[in-house]
Protein backbone atom coordinates (compact mmCIF):
# COMPACT_ATOMS: atom_id res chain seq x y z
CA UNK A 1 0.00 0.00 0.00
CA UNK A 2 1.35 3.37 -0.92
CA UNK A 3 1.84 5.70 1.98
CA UNK A 4 1.18 9.16 2.44
CA UNK A 5 -0.83 9.60 -0.56
CA UNK A 6 -1.28 13.07 -0.35
CA UNK A 7 2.35 14.12 0.25
CA UNK A 8 4.22 16.24 -1.88
CA UNK A 9 7.95 15.40 -1.70
CA UNK A 10 10.49 18.41 -1.36
CA UNK A 11 13.73 17.58 -3.62
CA UNK A 12 15.48 16.86 -0.36
CA UNK A 13 13.03 14.37 0.73
CA UNK A 14 13.54 12.77 -2.79
CA UNK A 15 17.04 12.58 -2.74
CA UNK A 16 16.65 10.86 0.36
CA UNK A 17 13.83 8.35 -1.00
CA UNK A 18 16.29 7.49 -4.32
CA UNK A 19 18.69 6.98 -1.65
CA UNK A 20 17.08 4.58 1.08
CA UNK A 21 15.31 2.85 -2.41
CA UNK A 22 18.76 1.90 -4.08
CA UNK A 23 19.73 -0.34 -1.19
CA UNK A 24 16.61 -1.92 -2.32
CA UNK A 25 16.88 -1.87 -6.54
CA UNK A 26 19.36 -0.03 -8.72
CA UNK A 27 18.63 3.51 -9.63
CA UNK A 28 19.01 2.75 -13.35
CA UNK A 29 15.91 0.43 -13.05
CA UNK A 30 14.12 3.35 -11.52
CA UNK A 31 15.53 5.35 -14.32
CA UNK A 32 14.08 2.92 -16.82
CA UNK A 33 10.55 2.99 -15.05
CA UNK A 34 10.82 6.65 -14.66
CA UNK A 35 11.62 6.70 -19.17
CA UNK A 36 9.10 4.73 -20.09
CA UNK A 37 6.17 6.54 -17.83
CA UNK A 38 7.38 9.36 -19.40
CA UNK A 39 7.57 7.97 -23.46
CA UNK A 40 3.97 6.66 -22.43
CA UNK A 41 2.76 9.94 -21.45
CA UNK A 42 4.44 11.83 -24.63
CA UNK A 43 2.80 8.58 -27.48
CA UNK A 44 -0.58 9.43 -25.56
CA UNK A 45 -1.03 13.29 -26.20
CA UNK A 46 0.88 14.03 -29.13
CA UNK A 47 1.18 12.71 -32.75
CA UNK A 48 4.22 11.24 -34.06
CA UNK A 49 6.75 13.92 -34.76
CA UNK A 50 10.32 15.08 -34.94
CA UNK A 51 11.86 14.91 -31.07
CA UNK A 52 15.22 16.42 -29.41
CA UNK A 53 15.55 14.97 -26.02
CA UNK A 54 18.19 17.73 -24.11
CA UNK A 55 19.95 15.97 -21.70
CA UNK A 56 21.48 17.50 -18.23
CA UNK A 57 24.61 15.82 -16.69
CA UNK A 58 22.40 14.15 -14.08
CA UNK A 59 19.58 11.48 -13.66
CA UNK A 60 17.43 13.78 -15.32
CA UNK A 61 19.40 13.42 -18.21
CA UNK A 62 19.14 9.38 -17.76
CA UNK A 63 15.48 9.53 -17.67
CA UNK A 64 16.05 11.35 -20.82
CA UNK A 65 18.37 8.63 -22.65
CA UNK A 66 15.50 6.06 -21.72
CA UNK A 67 12.84 8.67 -23.43
CA UNK A 68 15.10 8.76 -26.20
CA UNK A 69 15.59 4.82 -27.10
CA UNK A 70 11.63 4.12 -26.57
CA UNK A 71 10.18 6.95 -28.97
CA UNK A 72 12.76 5.68 -31.43
CA UNK A 73 11.76 2.09 -30.79
CA UNK A 74 8.29 3.18 -31.50
CA UNK A 75 9.16 4.92 -34.78
CA UNK A 76 9.34 8.36 -34.15
CA UNK A 77 12.75 10.64 -35.34
CA UNK A 78 14.81 10.90 -32.31
CA UNK A 79 17.78 13.10 -31.28
CA UNK A 80 19.80 13.49 -28.05
CA UNK A 81 21.53 16.62 -27.46
CA UNK A 82 23.49 16.44 -24.55
CA UNK A 83 25.29 18.91 -22.14
CA UNK A 84 27.96 16.61 -22.36
CA UNK A 85 28.72 12.25 -21.85
CA UNK A 86 27.52 10.91 -18.22
CA UNK A 87 30.19 10.19 -15.92
CA UNK A 88 30.98 5.90 -15.65
CA UNK A 89 29.39 4.23 -13.47
CA UNK A 90 26.28 6.66 -12.97
CA UNK A 91 23.25 5.06 -13.28
CA UNK A 92 22.78 7.58 -16.44
CA UNK A 93 25.54 6.22 -17.84
CA UNK A 94 23.57 2.51 -17.88
CA UNK A 95 20.46 4.40 -19.86
CA UNK A 96 23.18 6.49 -22.05
CA UNK A 97 24.79 3.34 -23.20
CA UNK A 98 21.32 1.93 -24.20
CA UNK A 99 20.63 4.90 -26.47
CA UNK A 100 22.18 3.55 -29.99
CA UNK A 101 20.88 6.59 -31.99
CA UNK A 102 22.79 10.06 -32.75
CA UNK A 103 24.01 12.05 -29.42
CA UNK A 104 24.37 15.86 -30.91
CA UNK A 105 26.50 18.71 -29.22
CA UNK A 106 24.72 21.66 -26.64
CA UNK A 107 24.10 24.01 -29.24
CA UNK A 108 20.88 25.84 -31.27
CA UNK A 109 21.74 24.30 -34.36
CA UNK A 110 21.51 20.69 -32.98
CA UNK A 111 17.50 21.28 -32.62
CA UNK A 112 16.68 22.51 -36.29
CA UNK A 113 13.94 20.75 -37.55
CA UNK A 114 12.73 20.03 -34.53
CA UNK A 115 8.81 19.57 -33.34
CA UNK A 116 8.95 18.78 -30.01
CA UNK A 117 11.81 18.97 -27.12
CA UNK A 118 12.04 17.28 -24.23
CA UNK A 119 13.67 19.17 -21.72
CA UNK A 120 15.64 16.59 -19.75
CA UNK A 121 18.38 18.90 -18.43
CA UNK A 122 17.77 19.89 -14.86
CA UNK A 123 15.18 17.98 -12.02
CA UNK A 124 15.29 18.24 -9.07
CA UNK A 125 18.77 18.22 -8.62
CA UNK A 126 18.50 22.06 -9.70
CA UNK A 127 20.94 23.60 -7.40
CA UNK A 128 22.03 27.26 -9.04
CA UNK A 129 20.03 29.76 -11.70
CA UNK A 130 19.89 27.88 -15.38
CA UNK A 131 22.58 29.84 -17.07
CA UNK A 132 21.66 31.72 -20.81
CA UNK A 133 22.97 28.89 -23.13
CA UNK A 134 20.46 26.56 -21.47
CA UNK A 135 17.44 28.79 -21.70
CA UNK A 136 18.11 29.62 -25.00
CA UNK A 137 18.35 25.88 -25.71
CA UNK A 138 15.40 25.16 -24.25
CA UNK A 139 13.44 28.31 -25.95
CA UNK A 140 14.88 27.37 -29.36
CA UNK A 141 11.44 24.54 -29.54
CA UNK A 142 8.21 25.82 -28.74
CA UNK A 143 6.22 23.00 -27.53
CA UNK A 144 7.91 21.32 -24.82
CA UNK A 145 7.47 18.08 -22.43
CA UNK A 146 9.61 18.38 -18.87
CA UNK A 147 11.00 15.06 -17.45
CA UNK A 148 9.91 16.16 -13.34
CA UNK A 149 10.34 19.79 -13.47
CA UNK A 150 10.68 22.37 -16.83
CA UNK A 151 14.61 23.20 -16.07
CA UNK A 152 14.79 26.02 -13.60
CA UNK A 153 11.90 25.37 -11.49
CA UNK A 154 12.76 24.74 -7.75
CA UNK A 155 11.01 22.25 -6.89
CA UNK A 156 11.05 23.05 -3.46
CA UNK A 157 9.70 26.47 -3.85
CA UNK A 158 7.96 26.92 -7.45
CA UNK A 159 10.19 29.75 -7.84
CA UNK A 160 12.44 30.24 -11.44
CA UNK A 161 16.41 30.32 -10.71
CA UNK A 162 17.65 31.88 -13.60
CA UNK A 163 15.47 31.50 -16.19
CA UNK A 164 12.63 28.63 -16.96
CA UNK A 165 10.41 27.49 -20.12
CA UNK A 166 7.11 26.28 -20.07
CA UNK A 167 6.27 23.06 -20.64
CA UNK A 168 2.55 21.89 -22.61
CA UNK A 169 3.36 18.45 -20.17
CA UNK A 170 5.18 17.86 -17.00
CA UNK A 171 6.14 14.12 -15.79
CA UNK A 172 7.40 13.57 -12.21
CA UNK A 173 7.33 10.50 -10.65
CA UNK A 174 6.25 8.77 -6.85
CA UNK A 175 4.54 12.19 -5.96
CA UNK A 176 4.90 15.88 -7.01
CA UNK A 177 6.76 18.45 -5.57
CA UNK A 178 5.34 21.90 -3.67
CA UNK A 179 7.05 23.41 -6.66
CA UNK A 180 4.56 21.37 -9.06
CA UNK A 181 1.48 23.24 -6.98
CA UNK A 182 3.18 26.95 -5.95
CA UNK A 183 3.78 29.60 -8.80
CA UNK A 184 5.02 30.48 -10.81
CA UNK A 185 6.14 26.48 -11.09
CA UNK A 186 2.56 25.64 -11.15
CA UNK A 187 2.15 27.55 -14.45
CA UNK A 188 4.70 26.69 -16.53
CA UNK A 189 4.39 22.99 -15.69
CA UNK A 190 1.40 22.73 -17.92
CA UNK A 191 -0.65 19.61 -17.26
CA UNK A 192 0.90 17.45 -14.82
CA UNK A 193 1.28 13.97 -14.15
CA UNK A 194 2.64 11.49 -11.53
CA UNK A 195 3.57 8.41 -12.59
CA UNK A 196 3.94 5.27 -10.12
CA UNK A 197 7.34 3.94 -10.78
CA UNK A 198 7.59 1.40 -8.94
CA UNK A 199 9.23 2.36 -6.19
CA UNK A 200 9.87 0.06 -3.03
CA UNK A 201 7.84 0.47 0.26
CA UNK A 202 11.36 0.68 2.08
CA UNK A 203 12.30 4.06 0.33
CA UNK A 204 9.75 5.49 2.35
CA UNK A 205 11.45 4.68 5.76
CA UNK A 206 12.69 7.34 7.88
CA UNK A 207 10.82 9.68 5.78
CA UNK A 208 7.86 11.78 7.48
CA UNK A 209 6.71 14.06 4.54
CA UNK A 210 6.32 17.65 5.57
CA UNK A 211 3.68 19.38 2.91
CA UNK A 212 0.26 17.51 1.70
CA UNK A 213 -1.25 18.43 -1.16
CA UNK A 214 -4.58 19.70 0.17
CA UNK A 215 -7.42 17.64 -0.71
CA UNK A 216 -10.53 15.39 1.31
CA UNK A 217 -9.27 13.20 3.10
CA UNK A 218 -6.42 15.19 4.81
CA UNK A 219 -9.48 16.07 6.69
CA UNK A 220 -12.87 15.61 7.44
CA UNK A 221 -15.84 17.32 7.84
CA UNK A 222 -18.13 16.47 10.64
CA UNK A 223 -20.71 14.81 9.12
CA UNK A 224 -25.02 15.74 10.01
CA UNK A 225 -26.85 13.38 11.43
CA UNK A 226 -30.59 12.65 12.47
CA UNK A 227 -30.47 14.43 15.99
CA UNK A 228 -28.51 17.03 14.76
CA UNK A 229 -29.42 20.61 16.30
CA UNK A 230 -28.01 23.77 15.91
CA UNK A 231 -25.63 23.92 18.56
CA UNK A 232 -24.09 20.74 17.39
CA UNK A 233 -23.25 22.29 14.39
CA UNK A 234 -21.98 25.10 15.53
CA UNK A 235 -22.42 28.73 16.38
CA UNK A 236 -20.77 31.53 14.54
CA UNK A 237 -20.36 34.80 15.84
CA UNK A 238 -19.34 37.67 13.51
CA UNK A 239 -18.34 41.28 14.28
CA UNK A 240 -19.93 43.88 12.77
CA UNK A 241 -18.73 47.62 11.72
CA UNK A 242 -20.59 50.55 10.70
CA UNK A 243 -18.47 51.25 7.57
CA UNK A 244 -18.21 48.50 5.58
CA UNK A 245 -21.43 46.05 6.65
CA UNK A 246 -21.22 44.12 3.06
CA UNK A 247 -18.04 42.69 4.14
CA UNK A 248 -19.50 41.22 7.11
CA UNK A 249 -22.54 39.69 5.79
CA UNK A 250 -20.58 37.95 3.15
CA UNK A 251 -18.46 36.01 5.86
CA UNK A 252 -22.13 35.80 7.47
CA UNK A 253 -23.99 34.23 4.60
CA UNK A 254 -20.86 31.88 3.87
CA UNK A 255 -20.83 30.67 7.16
CA UNK A 256 -24.51 30.11 7.17
CA UNK A 257 -24.33 28.75 3.15
CA UNK A 258 -21.35 26.49 4.91
CA UNK A 259 -23.52 24.49 7.33
CA UNK A 260 -23.23 26.75 10.62
CA UNK A 261 -25.96 26.06 12.69
CA UNK A 262 -26.71 29.94 13.70
CA UNK A 263 -24.87 32.77 12.71
CA UNK A 264 -24.89 35.95 14.80
CA UNK A 265 -23.64 39.51 13.79
CA UNK A 266 -22.47 41.81 16.76
CA UNK A 267 -23.29 45.00 15.20
CA UNK A 268 -23.28 46.86 18.84
CA UNK A 269 -24.30 50.92 17.18
CA UNK A 270 -24.56 49.51 13.50
CA UNK A 271 -27.23 47.53 13.92
CA UNK A 272 -29.17 49.13 11.83
CA UNK A 273 -27.45 48.83 8.96
CA UNK A 274 -27.55 44.67 9.27
CA UNK A 275 -31.27 44.22 10.35
CA UNK A 276 -32.35 45.23 6.46
CA UNK A 277 -29.95 41.89 5.26
CA UNK A 278 -31.01 38.18 5.61
CA UNK A 279 -33.76 37.27 7.92
CA UNK A 280 -31.62 33.89 9.32
CA UNK A 281 -29.53 36.37 10.62
CA UNK A 282 -29.16 37.08 14.33
CA UNK A 283 -27.96 40.70 14.86
CA UNK A 284 -27.09 41.63 18.14
CA UNK A 285 -26.35 45.42 19.21
CA UNK A 286 -25.80 44.90 23.05
CA UNK A 287 -22.35 45.68 24.24
CA UNK A 288 -20.11 42.88 23.28
CA UNK A 289 -19.23 42.28 26.71
CA UNK A 290 -22.27 40.50 27.56
CA UNK A 291 -22.01 38.65 24.17
CA UNK A 292 -19.03 37.02 25.76
CA UNK A 293 -20.54 35.63 28.80
CA UNK A 294 -22.79 32.69 25.93
CA UNK A 295 -20.56 30.08 26.33
CA UNK A 296 -22.14 28.52 22.97
CA UNK A 297 -20.45 31.33 21.08
CA UNK A 298 -16.90 30.01 21.18
CA UNK A 299 -15.96 31.03 17.62
CA UNK A 300 -15.80 34.82 16.41
CA UNK A 301 -14.55 36.02 13.14
CA UNK A 302 -13.47 39.14 13.55
CA UNK A 303 -12.22 41.68 10.54
CA UNK A 304 -13.96 41.06 7.20
CA UNK A 305 -15.54 44.94 7.24
CA UNK A 306 -14.00 46.42 10.15
CA UNK A 307 -11.54 49.40 10.11
CA UNK A 308 -8.51 48.33 12.23
CA UNK A 309 -10.18 51.44 15.15
CA UNK A 310 -12.91 49.36 15.35
CA UNK A 311 -11.25 45.90 15.26
CA UNK A 312 -8.93 47.71 17.93
CA UNK A 313 -12.49 47.96 20.03
CA UNK A 314 -13.83 44.36 20.04
CA UNK A 315 -10.60 42.28 19.42
CA UNK A 316 -8.72 42.22 22.99
CA UNK A 317 -12.13 41.65 24.89
CA UNK A 318 -12.40 38.62 22.71
CA UNK A 319 -8.82 37.59 23.25
CA UNK A 320 -9.13 38.33 27.07
CA UNK A 321 -12.17 35.90 26.87
CA UNK A 322 -10.31 33.34 25.89
CA UNK A 323 -12.18 32.93 22.69
CA UNK A 324 -11.48 31.31 19.38
CA UNK A 325 -10.60 33.98 16.98
CA UNK A 326 -10.18 33.78 13.23
CA UNK A 327 -8.78 37.01 12.56
CA UNK A 328 -8.48 38.61 8.66
CA UNK A 329 -8.98 42.16 6.85
CA UNK A 330 -9.23 45.15 9.51
CA UNK A 331 -7.73 42.98 12.35
CA UNK A 332 -4.42 41.91 10.32
CA UNK A 333 -4.35 45.98 9.33
CA UNK A 334 -4.55 46.32 13.29
CA UNK A 335 -2.08 43.55 14.10
CA UNK A 336 0.24 45.13 11.79
CA UNK A 337 1.13 48.14 13.66
CA UNK A 338 2.01 45.85 16.49
CA UNK A 339 1.68 41.80 15.68
CA UNK A 340 1.40 41.28 19.48
CA UNK A 341 -2.12 42.41 19.06
CA UNK A 342 -3.12 39.65 17.17
CA UNK A 343 -1.21 36.81 19.83
CA UNK A 344 -3.44 34.58 20.83
CA UNK A 345 -5.79 34.48 17.61
CA UNK A 346 -6.64 30.80 16.73
CA UNK A 347 -5.96 31.44 12.62
CA UNK A 348 -5.23 34.44 10.56
CA UNK A 349 -6.13 34.58 6.92
CA UNK A 350 -3.92 37.09 5.27
CA UNK A 351 -3.39 37.44 1.40
CA UNK A 352 0.02 38.07 0.26
CA UNK A 353 0.18 41.97 0.87
CA UNK A 354 -1.13 41.14 4.11
CA UNK A 355 1.41 38.81 4.82
CA UNK A 356 4.27 41.13 4.37
CA UNK A 357 3.16 44.58 6.25
CA UNK A 358 3.08 41.62 9.27
CA UNK A 359 5.87 40.07 8.87
CA UNK A 360 8.36 41.74 6.54
CA UNK A 361 9.16 40.81 3.14
CA UNK A 362 9.23 37.05 1.93
CA UNK A 363 12.48 35.69 0.28
CA UNK A 364 12.83 32.67 -0.67
CA UNK A 365 10.46 29.66 0.31
CA UNK A 366 6.91 30.87 0.43
CA UNK A 367 6.31 27.47 2.90
CA UNK A 368 8.79 28.41 4.73
CA UNK A 369 7.74 32.03 5.36
CA UNK A 370 4.02 30.96 6.06
CA UNK A 371 5.89 28.15 8.90
CA UNK A 372 8.25 30.41 10.53
CA UNK A 373 5.12 33.08 10.93
CA UNK A 374 2.30 30.62 11.99
CA UNK A 375 5.31 29.79 14.87
CA UNK A 376 5.89 33.24 15.33
CA UNK A 377 2.09 34.10 15.78
CA UNK A 378 1.28 30.56 17.47
CA UNK A 379 -1.60 30.54 14.96
CA UNK A 380 -2.64 28.79 11.94
CA UNK A 381 -1.26 30.10 8.52
CA UNK A 382 -4.05 30.75 5.77
CA UNK A 383 -1.38 32.66 3.31
CA UNK A 384 -3.96 33.54 0.42
CA UNK A 385 -3.51 33.55 -3.21
CA UNK A 386 -3.35 31.79 -6.53
CA UNK A 387 -1.96 28.60 -4.77
CA UNK A 388 -3.01 28.95 -0.90
CA UNK A 389 -0.38 28.08 1.95
CA UNK A 390 -1.78 26.72 4.99
CA UNK A 391 0.54 26.52 7.84
CA UNK A 392 0.65 25.28 11.56
CA UNK A 393 3.04 26.18 14.55
CA UNK A 394 3.34 22.25 15.01
CA UNK A 395 5.24 22.15 11.25
CA UNK A 396 2.12 20.50 9.13
CA UNK A 397 2.07 22.35 6.06
CA UNK A 398 -0.72 21.63 2.83
CA UNK A 399 -0.50 23.64 -0.34
CA UNK A 400 -3.96 24.05 -2.06
CA UNK A 401 -4.22 24.25 -5.57
CA UNK A 402 -7.92 23.45 -5.78
CA UNK A 403 -9.14 26.87 -6.83
CA UNK A 404 -9.84 29.11 -9.76
CA UNK A 405 -8.97 33.05 -10.73
CA UNK A 406 -12.48 33.50 -10.27
CA UNK A 407 -11.78 34.20 -6.82
CA UNK A 408 -9.85 37.01 -7.75
CA UNK A 409 -12.92 39.02 -6.98
CA UNK A 410 -13.45 41.62 -3.70
CA UNK A 411 -15.47 40.13 -1.28
CA UNK A 412 -13.88 36.27 -1.96
CA UNK A 413 -12.05 36.32 0.99
CA UNK A 414 -14.80 37.32 3.28
CA UNK A 415 -16.41 34.13 2.07
CA UNK A 416 -13.62 32.25 2.82
CA UNK A 417 -13.53 33.58 6.57
CA UNK A 418 -17.14 32.80 7.22
CA UNK A 419 -16.43 28.99 5.70
CA UNK A 420 -13.35 28.32 8.00
CA UNK A 421 -15.07 29.91 11.22
CA UNK A 422 -17.99 27.18 10.66
CA UNK A 423 -15.91 24.45 10.13
CA UNK A 424 -14.09 25.65 13.45
CA UNK A 425 -16.96 25.71 15.41
CA UNK A 426 -18.47 22.84 14.10
CA UNK A 427 -15.36 21.42 16.52
CA UNK A 428 -12.60 20.56 13.78
CA UNK A 429 -9.08 21.03 14.67
CA UNK A 430 -8.11 24.61 13.60
CA UNK A 431 -5.25 23.44 10.62
CA UNK A 432 -8.11 20.64 9.70
CA UNK A 433 -10.65 23.49 9.52
CA UNK A 434 -8.32 25.87 7.65
CA UNK A 435 -7.64 23.19 5.14
CA UNK A 436 -11.06 22.37 4.72
CA UNK A 437 -12.50 25.64 4.32
CA UNK A 438 -10.00 26.80 1.88
CA UNK A 439 -11.08 23.86 -0.63
CA UNK A 440 -14.54 23.82 0.13
CA UNK A 441 -14.16 27.97 -0.92
CA UNK A 442 -12.11 27.14 -4.13
CA UNK A 443 -14.78 23.98 -5.48
CA UNK A 444 -17.70 26.88 -4.12
CA UNK A 445 -15.45 29.22 -6.97
CA UNK A 446 -15.05 26.39 -9.25
CA UNK A 447 -19.21 25.83 -9.03
CA UNK A 448 -19.45 29.42 -9.29
CA UNK A 449 -17.76 30.06 -12.10
CA UNK A 450 -19.75 27.39 -14.18
CA UNK A 451 -22.90 28.57 -13.29
CA UNK A 452 -21.94 32.18 -14.06
CA UNK A 453 -20.42 32.26 -17.06
CA UNK A 454 -17.11 32.67 -16.00
CA UNK A 455 -17.35 35.32 -13.92
CA UNK A 456 -18.90 35.22 -10.42
CA UNK A 457 -18.85 38.00 -7.86
CA UNK A 458 -18.30 37.21 -4.17
CA UNK A 459 -22.21 36.86 -3.72
CA UNK A 460 -22.68 33.98 -6.15
CA UNK A 461 -20.10 31.99 -3.91
CA UNK A 462 -22.06 31.37 -1.08
CA UNK A 463 -24.66 29.59 -2.58
CA UNK A 464 -22.72 26.21 -4.50
CA UNK A 465 -20.78 26.26 -0.81
CA UNK A 466 -23.31 23.41 0.29
CA UNK A 467 -23.02 21.12 -2.72
CA UNK A 468 -19.38 22.10 -2.34
CA UNK A 469 -19.10 20.35 1.03
CA UNK A 470 -21.30 17.07 -0.09
CA UNK A 471 -18.71 17.21 -2.80
CA UNK A 472 -15.97 16.80 -0.21
CA UNK A 473 -17.57 13.96 1.92
CA UNK A 474 -18.14 11.99 -1.29
CA UNK A 475 -14.23 12.36 -2.40
CA UNK A 476 -13.36 11.39 1.19
CA UNK A 477 -14.77 8.35 0.96
CA UNK A 478 -12.08 7.10 -1.80
CA UNK A 479 -9.63 5.11 -0.25
CA UNK A 480 -6.40 7.40 -1.17
CA UNK A 481 -4.06 4.74 -0.17
CA UNK A 482 -5.04 3.52 -3.87
CA UNK A 483 -5.34 6.48 -5.19
CA UNK A 484 -2.28 8.69 -3.93
CA UNK A 485 -2.27 12.26 -5.21
CA UNK A 486 -1.04 11.15 -8.79
CA UNK A 487 -4.49 10.04 -9.50
CA UNK A 488 -6.19 13.36 -8.68
CA UNK A 489 -4.98 15.80 -10.70
N1 LIG B 1 12.70 9.24 -6.99
C1 LIG B 1 12.59 9.79 -8.15
O1 LIG B 1 11.71 10.61 -8.24
C2 LIG B 1 13.48 9.45 -9.30
C3 LIG B 1 14.14 10.48 -9.95
N2 LIG B 1 14.80 10.31 -11.11
C4 LIG B 1 15.35 11.47 -11.82
O2 LIG B 1 16.46 11.98 -11.14
C5 LIG B 1 16.42 13.39 -11.17
C6 LIG B 1 17.32 13.96 -10.13
O3 LIG B 1 18.62 13.61 -10.50
P1 LIG B 1 19.91 14.35 -9.96
O4 LIG B 1 19.88 14.37 -8.50
O5 LIG B 1 21.05 13.70 -10.63
O6 LIG B 1 19.70 15.84 -10.43
P2 LIG B 1 19.55 16.53 -11.86
O7 LIG B 1 19.64 15.54 -12.95
O8 LIG B 1 18.37 17.39 -11.79
O9 LIG B 1 20.80 17.51 -11.95
C7 LIG B 1 21.95 17.32 -11.22
C8 LIG B 1 23.20 17.84 -11.90
O10 LIG B 1 23.05 19.13 -12.44
C9 LIG B 1 23.98 20.04 -11.87
N3 LIG B 1 23.32 21.33 -11.79
C10 LIG B 1 22.30 21.68 -10.97
N4 LIG B 1 21.87 22.92 -11.25
C11 LIG B 1 22.62 23.37 -12.27
C12 LIG B 1 22.66 24.58 -13.03
N5 LIG B 1 21.81 25.58 -12.80
N6 LIG B 1 23.56 24.71 -14.02
C13 LIG B 1 24.42 23.72 -14.29
N7 LIG B 1 24.45 22.55 -13.63
C14 LIG B 1 23.56 22.37 -12.63
C15 LIG B 1 24.36 19.43 -10.55
O11 LIG B 1 25.61 19.89 -10.10
C16 LIG B 1 24.35 17.94 -10.92
O12 LIG B 1 25.53 17.59 -11.60
C17 LIG B 1 14.96 13.69 -11.03
O13 LIG B 1 14.66 14.99 -11.42
C18 LIG B 1 14.36 12.63 -11.92
O14 LIG B 1 14.27 13.07 -13.25
C19 LIG B 1 14.72 9.02 -11.83
O15 LIG B 1 15.85 8.79 -12.56
C20 LIG B 1 14.50 7.86 -10.91
C21 LIG B 1 13.65 8.05 -9.73
N1 LIG C 1 -5.91 33.59 -9.25
C1 LIG C 1 -6.49 32.97 -8.21
N2 LIG C 1 -6.65 31.63 -8.23
C2 LIG C 1 -7.23 31.00 -7.20
N3 LIG C 1 -7.70 31.62 -6.08
C3 LIG C 1 -7.57 32.95 -6.00
C4 LIG C 1 -6.97 33.70 -7.05
N4 LIG C 1 -6.97 34.99 -6.69
C5 LIG C 1 -7.55 35.07 -5.47
N5 LIG C 1 -7.92 33.84 -5.05
C6 LIG C 1 -8.55 33.51 -3.76
O1 LIG C 1 -9.59 34.45 -3.54
C7 LIG C 1 -9.56 34.93 -2.19
C8 LIG C 1 -9.31 36.46 -2.20
O2 LIG C 1 -9.21 36.92 -0.90
P1 LIG C 1 -8.70 38.39 -0.55
O3 LIG C 1 -7.44 38.68 -1.28
O4 LIG C 1 -8.73 38.53 0.92
O5 LIG C 1 -9.82 39.29 -1.21
P2 LIG C 1 -10.91 40.25 -0.53
O6 LIG C 1 -10.27 40.87 0.66
O7 LIG C 1 -11.22 41.25 -1.57
O8 LIG C 1 -12.07 39.41 -0.18
C9 LIG C 1 -8.48 34.13 -1.49
O9 LIG C 1 -9.06 33.00 -0.88
C10 LIG C 1 -7.56 33.71 -2.63
O10 LIG C 1 -6.86 32.52 -2.34
K1 LIG D 1 13.69 18.73 -16.60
Amino acid sequence: MPPYPLALLTPEESDMMDHAASAVVPVAQLMENAGWAVARAIRKRFQKCRVAVVCGPGNNGGDGYVVARLLARWGWSVRVVAMGAPKEGRPAFVAASGWGGPVLPFEKASLEGIDLLVDAVFGSGLKRPVSDDVAEMLAAVPRRVAIDMPSGVSGETGEVLGQAQGCALTVTFVRPRPGHFLEPGRGLCGELVCADIAMPEQAWSGLTPKISFNWPGLWELPVSGEGDYKYRRGVVSVCGGAVMPGATRLAARAARRTGAGLVRIAARKAAEAYRLGDPGLIIDDQPLGSLLEDLRRKVWICGPGLTPEEVSEVLPALLAAKKTVLADAGALAWGAEDLSRLKGVAAVTPHIGEFKKLFGPVTGSRTEAALNAARELNAVMVMKGADTIIAAPDGRIAINAHATSALATAGSGDTLTGVIGTLMAAGMETWEACCAGVWLHGEAGIQAARDHGGWPVAEDLDLPLGEARSVATELSKADLSKNPVAALL
